[in-house]
């Protein structure tokens, strides 16, 4: 077959391509590239003509700044937060972060779907708060499991994840931007277990003991014991014996000196009972005594009569003397200060404190507590999302949370009163507030 050969410019560089074509196939369509060996469409030369620019390295290249652009605008849309510094999105409405878990419209509280509910107290998603409950209640202690945390399950970390978006859905261990410093006895548990019910929090389940006990192991090792979180959740821990260690105000400065802090306090006497009876079970538990001194023979000097203000329990409630070892550091505007009592009576009240001081929405409203009249405390109600009527089970903390408080010799009672109360004035002078304590 007599056939002829022409050549095309096919692209800006002048590269030729000697195209093959019978007279019968002169139009455009199919034929061989004697170059590259391929058959490949080629245009008529008037088409050519036309479009001479439109080459297929143009192609590549037109295709090339689409696909950067969309990775430019992706990895613009998602936050990197800083490590170590606060970073919080109070404005942020979105409850995405529970990873996907639905919201309620009244509180968005939803247990995960591996959440063990077995002898949950099933309840109407409306009950009433402060309506009687049946008995039971699962605890949500520290040494049991932390059904609110959505992360439990998750153990892939990823270090690149900070700079993945929210869509994602990838979580990464962070410094906590917050600390429940204390006081020990105070209803630190309660604050913690009810702040991790907003979507923008999580928080570490055990106490970390880093700036006290762990400081040794480093910064990496105290990360580690924080919970994963989306970058749109803040993390909080708790340990009490930070507030009367001497030396952890220093170090937490040093971690993070824009850390917000957080003080519950509680009437100082019944703190100290509280104290005392925790003691008093674990030596008794531990076999380390059979019968447990009385409080009254251990809080006041047998020698002088006076308040033995050497005992531990007494010493940690001297609250003033505390807060001014992390004045010398913090700025009181950083500290956020906690009414105990009134988080065992109202605490939705204490939460909407906790929920300004950290920048969040307000979400952890009255009706997401329900009391317990077994326990005597509050618990919360999470919706049991194994139940697709949005029934609700109620959560309380464990046992070892509100424990039977002996009764006091009022003469003791009386001397721990006046020993407390220049404390205590002074206590108010530094915060700027006063509490109802005899
Ligand atoms: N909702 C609810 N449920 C249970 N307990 C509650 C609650 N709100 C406050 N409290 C009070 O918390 C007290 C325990 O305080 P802490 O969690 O700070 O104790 S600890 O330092 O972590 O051991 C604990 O003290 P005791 O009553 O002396 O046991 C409780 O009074």
């Amino acid at each position: 077959m007599h056939q002829h050969q022409h050549v095309l410019p096919l692209d800006k560089k002048q590269t030729y391509v000697m195209v093959q074509y019978s007279p019968l196939n002169s139009g455009s369509g199919a034929q061989y590239d004697s170059y590259r060996g391929l058959h490949q469409f080629v245009p008529p030369p008037a088409i050519v003509a036309r479009c001479p620019k439109l080459t297929r390295y143009k192609m590549i290249g037109l295709l090339a700044v689409v696909v950067l652009s969309l990775f430019l605008l992706t990895f613009m849309a998602a936050k990197p937060p800083t490590m170590g510094v606060p970073f919080f999105r109070g404005d942020d409405q979105t409850l995405a972060g529970r990873g996907g878990l639905a919201a309620s419209p009244m509180c968005s509280l939803t247990l995960p779907e591996d959440a063990n509910l077995s002898g949950g107290v099933e309840l109407t998603a409306d009950a009433a708060p402060g309506a009687p409950v049946a008995q039971s209640p699962e605890t949500l202690d520290n040494t049991g499991t932390d059904a609110f945390n959505p992360g439990q399950n998750e153990v892939h970390v990823y270090p690149s994840d900070r700079y993945e978006s929210d869509s994602t859905r990838r979580r990464i261990k962070r410094f906590p931007t917050a600390i429940v410093i204390g006081a020990r006895k105070a209803g630190t548990r309660a604050v913690l277990r009810f702040v991790d019910l907003h979507p923008d929090v999580v928080t570490s389940k055990r106490e970390p003991h880093f700036f006290d006990r762990e400081y040794k192991q480093g910064l990496e090792w105290y990360r580690q014991q924080m919970p994963l979180s989306l970058p749109s959740q803040i993390t909080l821990e708790k340990t009490p014996n930070y507030l009367v260690d001497w030396e952890v105000p220093k170090r937490v400065y040093n971690f993070n000196e824009s850390i917000k802090l957080i003080l519950i306090v509680r009437e100082p006497i019944s703190r100290a009972v509280s104290d005392y009876v925790q003691l008093r079970e674990r030596a008794l538990k531990n076999g380390r005594y059979k019968r447990f001194p009385d409080f009254e023979s251990l809080a006041i000097d047998p020698s002088t009569g006076d308040v033995d203000k050497s005992y531990a329990p007494v010493k940690r409630s001297l609250y003033s003397r505390h807060l001014e070892r992390w004045l010398a550091f913090f700025n009181m505007s950083q500290i956020l200060i906690l009414d105990g009592d009134n988080i065992r009576y109202r605490p939705w009240e204490e939460m909407a404190k906790v929920e300004k001081f950290l920048g969040l929405s307000h979400q952890v409203k009255q009706d997401c507590f329900v009391f317990n009249e077994t326990k005597g405390f509050f618990c919360v109600k999470v919706i049991d999302r194994k139940k697709s009527n949005g029934a609700t089970v109620q959560k309380c903390l464990s046992e070892s949370k509100g424990r039977v408080h002996p009764p006091i010799d009022p003469v003791v009672r009386s001397k721990l009163r006046d020993f407390f109360h220049p404390f205590n004035k002074r206590f108010f002078y530094k915060i700027g507030r006063t509490f109802d304590w005899e």
